[in-house]
């Protein structure tokens, strides 16, 4: 039997994580434990040598944090040639590219130790059963042994055996893993509880929870069967404030499932909301960093996701996320840099969105290439070579065939040629020699003959020849665009533009970097991609990052039930195809952490009405309430809002007020006026606890409290507006209220039809 352990009157009980004390033989929630000194007695013990182990970590990692700042200083010491113990940061560069590669090493660990926010040093504990007991035998070399689980390897000296594990080694995948069923070698796991906010001192531990595995039918089993951890459960519902957090102490098993998935394939997870998506890719991402730093870190790792005010919530999830060689940015910050001066219609921008028009710049840019009619001379001293049109078009036409990226393509007809003419000098005078290679590659013959048939370009000449001429693009899109499309993407022609004088446009810079695709591979490639929220993309921005990941190594996060872009994809196969993935696999989760049951019901019925085939999400999480306000009128709205957001201030935790985005100038207005703070989503709050989120931003966020605006101005978009509902109504944590003048949708009203405008959870 197990249960939260915390010794009534020991220190810090008071913020002990939910349960109370609770015997190991009460069953969980039993209400106040029975007295039991011996029990009390033996837990206190067990807590005091936990404690014990805490103040050894914190010597060993204040230790390693004065060594690594000890090596910074002998490293720059050594490299400026003479110790002089000057502060480490200055003289380490300088003494060329491995000195400073060292240096920089060494600083950003020092950087690192010193910077890590502080913390419980550890969360878990695995006891693997001895080698005798039946379960020890698939403990291996680790039967009888005991490792405390944390956030990063303390240890007293590198080669001294680990005080706590990093999460990813492997040896912690059973903390993750591990059931009664299958106990893969534990015989105990244990969660540790510690104050909110602990710093990890000794005395913030403030609770244990045993989980005996070795002996099936003795734990804390649900309706199902399973484990219910009071531990894991106050840490899902926990109050939201600030930055999203990690997870690394109750990833549950599907979600390890796929953070330990290897490098080399891909993987694809539809999660509905709140199922910890964006949480899994993110530790996903640290493990590979761990287990393959050399191939990850120095081949690099990207981190997409849809906007800044996003970026900026997981910017903080895991340290090792802030390392060199990681880049967390929007699709839009990889392409090129051009100043967008104009503006597409709808219907423009859509087109240049669409796969279609790859397949159109192709076209364009292999369209300059003009297969030989004429014979080449070259002249060689006194001497010429001549190579007959039919030889050198066969060259043109096989290298075409091969499709090289263009660039890579002028200079193989060029080595092509110049083989041909070596072949002949050969036979002439005996090899030429690599000088003569050289010279002959490199004569004005030979590159006035490129220039005519495979002619330089630039990506803006490229995408300028095309929108620029309208008869180029119908050629171009012959059997692919409409006359009408044609049209529509073409320039004004009284408005003739070159590459030089071009005004583009956001869409633009998608063509661009297609085109700089097609000509060469892209200097910026990442050996691992993570994009978040990929259902949004559209086939040219996929394009962009299939370009960029260097192996085809990608972890694809996304809902399709969530897409509201106009271009959103319908189905995943489609979709990673384009991002180069087709082989990845799609794994569903379906478990929410966030959104409680009183709201996920709803939000599940307006699922059934986006057509979409995704499966519904189902929550862990019990509580939760939804309300409706009703104004009187539409005039009114903002006033009931303020009431409904003073109402939840009351309450613990963070407040969002969603609304579409153009209503939400008169509301942010109306709250302050009101003397609320307001923050917009991503910006430096400076204490205010109500963020006014834009229905089209809201996406990824999450807040303990909910006021949604008018939901009919979200659904009048049609069905991508219906999208943006399911998006808003799948914020919350603990509390939605809906503030409306106007009819309610359908799903919604059909979630409050019988009752009185309020629903809440049993
Ligand atoms: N195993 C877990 N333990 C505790 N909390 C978790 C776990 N998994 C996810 N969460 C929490 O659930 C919340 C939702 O996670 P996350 O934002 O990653 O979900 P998502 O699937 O990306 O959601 P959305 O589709 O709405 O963007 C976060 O607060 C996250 O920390």
């Amino acid at each position: 039997m197990t249960g939260a352990r915390t010794p009534s009157g020991a220190p810090g009980t008071a913020h002990a994580p939910g349960p109370r004390a609770a015997r190991r033989t009460g069953p969980p929630g039993d209400g106040a434990a029975p007295h039991d000194t011996a029990h009390e007695e033996a837990l206190r013990a067990e807590l005091d040598a936990e404690r014990a182990h805490i103040a050894a970590c914190r010597a060993a990692l204040e230790r390693s944090v004065d060594a690594a700042q000890h090596r910074v200083r002998e490293g720059a010491g050594i490299l400026r040639g003479a110790h002089t113990g000057d502060d480490a940061q200055e003289g380490v560069a300088g003494d060329g590219a491995g000195a400073e590669a060292l240096g920089r090493y060494l600083r950003s660990q020092a950087k690192e130790l010193r910077e890590e926010p502080a913390g419980p040093p550890f969360f878990g504990r695995l006891d693997f059963a001895p080698a005798g007991e039946k379960t020890g035998a698939e403990a291996g070399e680790h039967a009888g042994q005991r490792y405390h689980i944390g956030r990063r390897r303390i240890s007293e000296h590198p080669s001294a055996p680990p005080l706590v594990l990093d999460w990813r080694a492997p040896v912690s995948r059973a903390f993750y893993q591990a059931t009664a069923r299958e106990p893969q070698g534990v015989a105990v796991r244990r969660r540790f509880g510690w104050a909110p906010g602990s710093s990890g001192a000794p005395e913030e531990l403030t609770g244990l929870e045993d989980e005996p595995l070795g002996a099936p039918g003795t734990e804390d089993a649900g309706a199902d069967g399973a484990y219910r951890s009071r531990i894991v459960a106050h840490e899902i519902e926990r109050p939201r404030v600030g930055p999203m957090r990690d997870i690394v102490a109750t990833i549950q098993p599907e979600q390890d499932d796929i953070v330990r998935a290897g490098p080399s394939g891909s993987v694809c997870v539809q999660g509905a909301p709140g199922t910890g998506k964006t949480a899994v890719g993110l530790h996903r991402a640290a493990y590979l960093l761990y287990t393959h730093p050399r191939r990850i870190e120095r081949g690099g790792l990207l981190v997409v996701g849809p906007n800044r005010a996003f970026l900026r919530y997981i910017s903080e999830v895991l340290p090792s996320l802030g390392e060199v060689g990681v880049r967390q940015c929007r699709v839009a910050d990889l392409l090129p840099a051009h100043v967008v001066r104009a503006e597409d219609p709808p219907r423009t921008t859509a087109l240049k969105h669409s796969a279609r028009m790859a397949t159109v710049l192709h076209r364009a840019l292999h369209s300059r290439v003009r297969p030989p009619a004429e014979p080449l001379t070259v002249p060689d001293g006194s001497y010429r070579w001549r190579l007959p049109a039919d030889e050198l078009r066969t060259v043109v036409e096989e290298t075409l065939a091969q499709q090289p990226p263009y660039e890579v393509g002028r200079e193989r007809v060029r080595a092509r040629v110049v083989a041909l003419l070596r072949a002949r000098a050969e036979r002439r005078a005996g090899p030429p020699g690599a000088a003569w290679e050289r010279r002959i590659g490199r004569a004005r013959a030979v590159t006035a003959f490129l220039d005519e048939v495979w002619p330089r370009v630039r990506a803006t000449e490229v995408v300028a020849g095309l929108l620029g001429d309208a008869e180029e693009l119908a050629r171009a899109g012959e059997g692919l665009l409409g006359p009408d499309e044609v049209t529509a993407l073409a320039w004004e022609p009284r408005r003739a533009r070159t590459a030089r004088t071009a005004r583009w446009s956001e869409a633009d810079l998608l063509l661009l970097d297609e085109a700089a695709g097609l000509l060469a591979h892209p200097e910026e490639s990442y050996a691992h991609v993570v994009v978040d929220e990929a259902q949004d993309l559209s086939p040219m921005e996929c394009r962009v990052l299939a370009r960029r990941s260097r192996f085809g190594s990608l972890t694809v996060l996304g809902d399709l039930a969530q897409g509201t872009t106009p271009w959103a994809a319908r189905s995943w196969p489609a979709q990673l195809a384009h991002l180069g993935a087709a082989d990845a696999r799609v794994v569903p989760l379906t478990t929410g952490f966030r959104v409680p049951a009183a709201l996920i019901e709803p939000a599940n019925r307006l699922l059934r009405e986006l057509d979409i085939d995704v499966p519904p999400a189902r929550s862990l999480r019990t509580d939760g309430a939804l309300r409706t306000r009703r104004a009187p009128d539409a005039g009114a709205v903002p006033r009931a809002v303020v009431e409904a957001a003073a109402a939840a201030l009351r309450l613990e935790g963070s407040l969002a007020v969603i609304a579409a985005d153009a209503r939400v100038p008169e509301l942010t207005a109306a709250l302050r006026t009101a003397g609320l703070a307001t923050a917009a989503p991503g910006e430096d709050d400076g204490g205010a606890r109500v963020t006014v989120v834009p229905a089209g931003l809201a996406k990824g966020l999450e807040f303990d409290h909910v006021v949604l605006a008018e939901p009919a101005e979200l659904t009048a978009a049609g069905e991508h507006g219906l999208r943006l509902l399911y998006v808003a109504l799948t914020r919350a944590v603990s509390r939605l209220e809906i503030v409306h003048a106007h009819r309610l949708p359908r799903a919604l009203a059909g979630a409050f039809a019988g009752r009185s405008g309020c629903v809440r959870a049993r």
